[in-house]
């Protein structure tokens, strides 16, 4: 029997090279969020984009078929929980062309089952709009795609009518796939590091491993983000080890932080100068109770992390806590600053984590959760600042000679990478459509430099992570609020030119969401750092990928 008989028959038959069958309607599905009031006032933007997708295929022949209709007492038409989507795929062609289409963030695993199952040519589409998360929510399919094993072709458009667009259209619709320029990437494994740099991160990965880290997982996966769950066998071969734990924990701790505790950290953050924009309607506005009860929060998750001995911390903070709380974003920037209110234990004895962060990895994201914890422990050697973060790779667009991507994350980011620091910081209601309690963001404009950017993903059963270098620019004050009017004023935002790597490579090979970003002092130092680091991770059995204009020596 050869190997690929005894592949199960879902299983060969989704790794058969799709061929396009020559009917003249294509399937479309598309994706939305696990919340009715996201849902309801982004439908507008995904009805417009639908509208001009359809016109593009019209232009090659073909019509648009909607696989679920517009849903008029709930007042959107996108799938919005895995039930859903598994009942809407039973009326699929398996071996049809489909288009998930999407201008908003939404939950993967709606699709996630469906597709797994699917043996037509996939394509995944996105708007290149700032105005929702689409573009965000499209990389997550994506990597969830990746991570699952599943064929899928992908591509973005701004008007639908430009030559990329209509080009890659064309040949997925000939062809069944679309194929993308990817030349950036060079495997680690094909390239030689200088020896002493290669020592350094050889030596940290190998402490890493040994020493053994345990990260706190505030319920895993449920924001539908297959592809932010490690397997645990990949996580403990890097020296990894979850410590499973429950949000609802997390707010049980927080009704046992008196009210002098909470009262200290807001007194903490108001002089180091954090802007608070507060209000008095709950409803709408950011008001002082909402983060009183963040800074309970923030004691809570830092006295878990100390109980349970993690060395770093993600919490999910949208599904369950969101009902339950005021959101997680300003705690979460808190965590990841060195510079931070400092937390006693609850016997009084001890202050917690002193002097350093308690690296936090957004949207349990376990991905950036190991990049993270591996940065922080590796710069603190290299003698750098080690303050690092995720952001949504959100959107961009062309500024003077330069592509301006717009990195900008759904709440939180630590004031260490701000212009001015924590007195540059403010905080802002997160956007009541996401979260009805409320709560503030931690919000700034990351401050010129030069960092190096990385992605942990999983592709073919193991761990891989891309690296390079990006400068993150200062742009006039206007551009930096018009883009931030473009997408959400709320969130922080950093401004980064990538180097080496174009916005459409950028797309095609990034296989997430978010992307880890972190300072350097200078450009030299950064392409350094990213050589080191690549060697680190490759210690701990990553595969790493060195991406656009990483020197190798
Ligand atoms: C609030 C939103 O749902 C965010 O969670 C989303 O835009 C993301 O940041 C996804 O990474």
């Amino acid at each position: 029997m050869s190997s690929r008989e005894e592949l199960p028959l879902e299983l060969a038959l989704r790794q058969a090279q799709p061929t396009m069958p020559t009917r003249r309607f294509i399937q479309l599905v598309a994706s939305g969020d696990l919340r009715l009031s996201a849902n309801q006032t982004c439908w507008p933007a995904q009805k417009a984009m639908e509208d001009a997708l359809a016109k593009a295929l019209k232009a090659e022949g073909y019509e648009i078929k909607r696989a679920h209709p517009y849903d008029a007492k709930k007042k959107h038409g996108f799938i919005a929980s895995q039930r859903e989507g598994i009942e809407v795929f039973r009326n699929i062609d398996p071996d049809a062309p489909l288009i998930v289409a999407e201008a908003v963030w939404q939950y993967s695993h709606h699709v996630l089952a469906g597709l797994t199952t699917h043996r037509g040519p996939i394509l995944t589409v996105a708007n290149w709009s700032g105005q929702w998360p689409g573009l965000v929510g499209l990389l997550n399919l994506n990597a969830s795609l990746t991570k699952a094993g599943v064929r899928y072709s992908t591509l973005w458009s701004e008007t639908f009518t430009d030559t990329f667009f209509k080009n890659g259209l064309k040949e997925w619709l000939t062809t069944g796939t679309v194929t993308h320029d990817q030349s950036h990437v060079r495997p680690l494994s094909l390239l030689k590091l200088p020896a002493d740099e290669e020592q350094v991160g050889r030596d940290f990965g190998r402490r890493f491993r040994q020493n053994k880290a345990i990260l706190g997982v505030f319920d895993e996966g449920c924001m539908g983000m297959f592809n932010a769950i490690i397997p645990d066998d990949l996580f403990h071969a890097a020296g990894c080890f979850k410590e499973r734990l429950s949000q609802s924990t997390l707010f049980a701790a927080m009704q046992t932080v008196s009210d002098g505790d909470a009262a200290e950290v807001y007194a903490w953050l108001k002089k180091k100068g954090l802007q608070m924009q507060l209000g008095q309607n709950d409803a709408m506005e950011l008001t002082e109770p909402q983060i009183l009860l963040q800074c309970k929060m923030y004691i809570a998750a830092v006295r878990l992390a100390d109980e349970f001995g993690c060395d770093a911390i993600g919490i999910q903070y949208q599904q369950g806590l969101k009902d339950l709380t005021p959101a997680s974003d300003l705690v979460e920037g808190m965590l990841n600053n060195v510079d931070r209110p400092p937390v006693r234990s609850a016997d009084d004895k001890r202050i917690l984590f002193e002097g350093e962060a308690l690296p936090h990895f957004n949207e349990v994201d376990e991905c950036a959760g190991l990049d993270g914890l591996v940065t922080y422990r590796l710069w603190r050697e290299l003698g750098f600042t080690p303050e690092n973060t995720l952001h949504d790779l959100r959107w961009g667009q062309q500024y003077g000679d330069d592509y301006v991507w717009v990195l900008l994350i759904s709440g939180a980011a630590p004031p260490a990478h701000f212009i001015g620091g924590w007195k540059g910081a403010s905080t802002e209601r997160q956007p009541s459509m996401y979260f009805r309690l409320g709560g503030g963001t931690l919000k700034g404009v990351s401050k010129p430099g030069h960092i190096v950017w990385s992605r942990v993903f999983v592709m073919d059963g193991v761990l891989h992570c891309d690296i390079g270098v990006a400068e993150v620019v200062k742009l006039p004050e206007a551009e930096t609020e018009r883009r931030w009017q473009e997408t959400t004023p709320q969130w922080p935002i950093m401004h980064a030119v990538l180097k080496g790597v174009s916005r459409d490579q950028m797309m095609a090979r990034h296989k997430s969401n978010h992307i880890q970003v972190v300072y350097t002092p200078n450009a030299k130092q950064a392409h350094r750092a990213a050589r080191i680091k690549a060697a680190a991770m490759a210690e701990l059995g990553v595969h790493v990928s060195l991406c656009g204009e990483v020197k190798a020596s």
